[in-house]
């Protein structure tokens, strides 16, 4: 650059810092209002239920505040839009959120990448300019500008990246060199075109995001997210966005993303985790795994909670008072039919069973007395005391129990019967085994959408708690309005102490139903609920689940508000989707729309090659994305015999841990080996992750290294889609240690 360039640069460089410590001043000057407001809010006390519950809101509001504000520090402003001279557009500045001038008629400070205005920021191009002259990334160190990009936009301009489409080039490039951490960053100064139209997409239906490894679809997901919360604020903080991701490892790395957005009102989970109560930490083989998941398991439970309504073969004797009623097979099964016609789950149809087979009892029990001796409420009392009756209410208990879904799992799969007549001809002989033998004394991830079709199917009987909470509220209700009645007839107590019983005993009513609803957000009080239904559910990685998991997130996700992002090619899961088609039909038919994401962001081209090969192979009509970048590293591969393997690790690692400086490196491991190699590698640096594929699913590294490629494809149905997804997991680097025979897809390699 030439030194009068240079200068221009160093001179532009102070001009924006000038700008973006004004806009930083403004940032501080909110915080001292929020946390001014808020120390405000908190001082005050007592006054009427209204004012508790606004002071309430208030302090939420507050905080909220300043957590947004706080979270937004680094790279607070990260572009400048400058428009042509015809355009009615001001030059914008684009950050993390927006800033006013209040004193000076609220001129924008900064415009929030969300916002409409900011949106030819991550769209215009040379071609499609959109009024823009020059698209400016800013790039700064804490609150120090330490330089800028531009692009100008007129067709005469070179357009390096026009190949790809490629918004902002430099800065784009210069966030996919950047070592990485071990956690996510967000993308919001460098969103692509095509991924800026699916974050922007509308809120309604089932958008589904297919895209190749790298592509973008964890980042575009998650920046959706706060988009939806920005634009749709009103309508989802009160129900909530569930984010879904396949396991914690992904949710860790994932985790810090939506509050460097400055969002924090969303839940980030695994199916696993939907199911509050239970801690799905058990490990099923992949076998049992995959039987759980099939869609005819919900046939099974049903069938299972069936079996749990028996009648008796042929007569059941119940010993009461000394004599014995007789429960005959014809009266059990009529009741037992009206039972089932009412629709209800298990728990709440039981009552009519009961009822039915009491009213049967009791008229059993009185023409022995003689009824025409009896009057009805000689008959009411006798039936009440039969349902009082430890003997007939364990016999029917036997006949009809209460159940819980833990309880019921848990039998069905340690009793052979059981299963086996649950079952029916709906699973082999062979499954069934698989159910058996692949149980763990925890529950397991595949477990969760098993005890959660059946709490549907078994329901609560939640009347008498119903009961008592309202009649509980009516006394309390009742006794307050007693004692003001009291007070107000009492002459001696003054107004002001009137007022002061009042608001106590209405506070405490008060404080009551708070309590049920809670100060917690609806991401918060919706994972604490198996039955919270959110106002938008994202998925990710969502080819890898079962058909039993969409049941779940379906029940979840009533209004059918979803993102669902995936690669078919990338299906590990035995019971994953192999179409996006098959996975929606039962639930929308054909009612979704899908967009699709092209340019791998993540993988350099040299390696992408490698990668490409494997995907042929699984299948030649699947196309991988196009590397946006090369860096001129070629990926090696060695051949070990498997001790030389675990002998010479450490040193392979030590010497990627050097190769990227300061970057992460992963060692991906068949699942068989997965304990020695970890062994291997105790006392290596905490930048280095030693995994397998299925967990490492999601992630990225600076440097991979596969282990005993022929035996991750060996190892399942789906081992070269485990290969495609483990070469795909590097940014920078890729290794191949290979131990027995050589893939033929990885054959250019050595
Ligand atoms: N527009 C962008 N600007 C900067 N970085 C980006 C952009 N898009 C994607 N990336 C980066 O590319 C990498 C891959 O993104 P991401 O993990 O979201 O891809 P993915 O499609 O979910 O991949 P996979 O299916 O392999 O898990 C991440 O480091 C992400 O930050």
């Amino acid at each position: 650059m030439s030194p009068e360039r240079e200068l221009d640069r160093t001179e532009e460089i102070a001009r924006e810092q000038a700008y973006v410590s004004t806009v930083y001043d403004k940032l501080d000057a909110e915080r001292k209002t929020a946390q001014r407001r808020l120390t405000e809010t908190l001082r005050l006390t007592g006054g009427t239920p209204q004012a508790r519950t606004e002071r309430d809101v208030a302090t939420t509001l507050y905080s909220d505040r300043l957590a947004q504000l706080g979270s937004v520090e680094q790279g607070l402003v990260f572009g400048r839009l400058d428009f042509t001279p015809d355009s009615e557009e001001e030059t914008a500045y684009i950050g993390r959120l927006g800033l006013f001038d209040e004193d000076d008629d609220y001129r924008p400070l900064l415009i929030d990448w969300r916002a409409p205005v900011a949106r030819p920021f991550y769209l215009a191009t040379a071609a499609s300019p959109e009024g823009v002259r020059r698209r400016r990334h800013i790039r700064s160190l804490s609150r120090k500008v330490t330089g800028f990009d531009d692009e100008i936009l007129d067709l005469h301009a070179a357009d390096q990246g026009q190949d790809l489409g490629l918004a902002g080039e430099a800065a784009l490039l210069a966030a996919l060199e950047r070592k990485r951490t071990g956690e996510m960053s967000d993308i919001v100064a460098t969103i692509q075109a095509e991924q800026d139209r699916i974050i922007r997409s509308g809120l309604n239906g089932v958008m589904v995001v297919q895209g190749g490894p790298g592509t973008g679809k964890t980042a575009v997901a998650l920046h959706r997210a706060a988009y939806l919360l920005y634009t749709f604020r009103q309508q989802l903080t009160t129900r909530g966005v569930l984010v879904v991701g396949p396991n914690s490892t992904f949710l860790r790395y994932i985790g810090q993303v939506l509050p460097s957005l400055g969002e924090t009102g969303v839940l980030l989970s695994t199916v696993g985790q939907l199911y509050p109560g239970v801690e799905a930490t058990g490990v099923d083989t992949r076998e049992a795994a995959e039987v759980k998941g099939r869609l005819v398991m919900a046939e099974v439970l049903a069938n299972a909670v069936k079996d749990r309504q028996r009648v008796p073969e042929p007569v059941l004797e119940i010993e009461y008072e000394r004599d014995i009623l007789r429960l005959d097979r014809k009266t059990a099964s009529d009741a037992r039919a009206r039972a089932r016609r009412s629709r209800r789950p298990h728990n709440q149809a039981r009552r009519v069973f009961r009822s039915e087979l009491l009213d049967a009892l009791t008229r059993q029990a009185a023409r022995k007395l003689g009824a025409e001796l009896l009057d009805p409420r000689d008959i009411e009392d006798m039936r009440e005391e039969l349902s009082a009756d430890r003997g007939v209410a364990a016999a029917l208990d036997s006949l009809w129990p209460e159940l819980t879904p833990e309880g019921l799992l848990d039998d069905l799969f340690a009793d052979r019967e059981r299963l086996r007549s649950a079952a029916g001809k709906l699973l082999s002989e062979a499954d069934r085994a698989h159910l058996e033998s692949g149980r763990d004394a925890k529950w397991t991830p595949a477990d969760v959408p098993l005890l959660d079709e059946l709490a549907e199917l078994i329901g609560e009987d939640d009347t008498e708690a119903r009961a008592e909470e309202a009649r509980r509220e009516r006394e309390d209700r009742a006794y307050a309005e007693g004692v003001l009645d009291i007070l107000e007839q009492d002459e001696e107590i003054i107004d002001e102490e009137l007022l002061r019983v009042s608001d106590v005993l209405d506070a405490e009513l008060f404080a009551e139903r708070q309590e049920r609803r809670s100060q917690l957000t609806a991401a918060q009080r919706a994972a604490l609920d198996r039955t919270w239904t959110f106002g938008h559910v994202i998925i990710d990685e969502a080819q890898e689940l079962s058909a039993m998991d969409w049941r779940l997130l379906m029940r979840r996700t009533p209004n059918r508000s979803m993102t669902l992002v995936g690669d078919v090619a990338q299906t590990g899961a035995p019971g994953g989707a192999r179409s996006w088609g098959e996975v929606l039909s039962p639930y929308v038919e054909d009612r979704w729309r899908l967009e699709e994401l092209t340019v791998n962001y993540r993988t350099p081209a040299e390696i992408m090659a490698v990668a490409a090969r494997v995907l042929a192979e699984v299948n030649p009509e699947l196309e991988a994305p196009v590397s946006v970048r090369e860096t001129g590293v070629a990926p090696w591969l060695k051949r070990l015999s498997p001790n030389e393997m675990l002998a010479e690790l450490p040193s392979l690692v030590d010497k990627e841990l050097s190769a990227v400086d300061g970057g992460t490196v992963a060692v991906l491991s068949p699942a068989e080996r997965i304990a020695d190699v970890r062994a291997a590698l105790a006392d290596v640096d905490e930048r280095v992750s030693v995994l397998t594929v299925e967990t490492a699913k999601g992630l990225e590294f600076d440097s991979v290294v596969v282990l005993s490629p022929d035996e991750v494809v060996a190892e399942s149905p789906r081992g070269l889609n485990d290969l495609y997804v483990a070469l795909t997991r590097a940014t920078q680097r890729l290794g191949v240690v290979q131990t027995g025979d050589l893939v033929p897809a990885l054959q250019p390699l050595g």
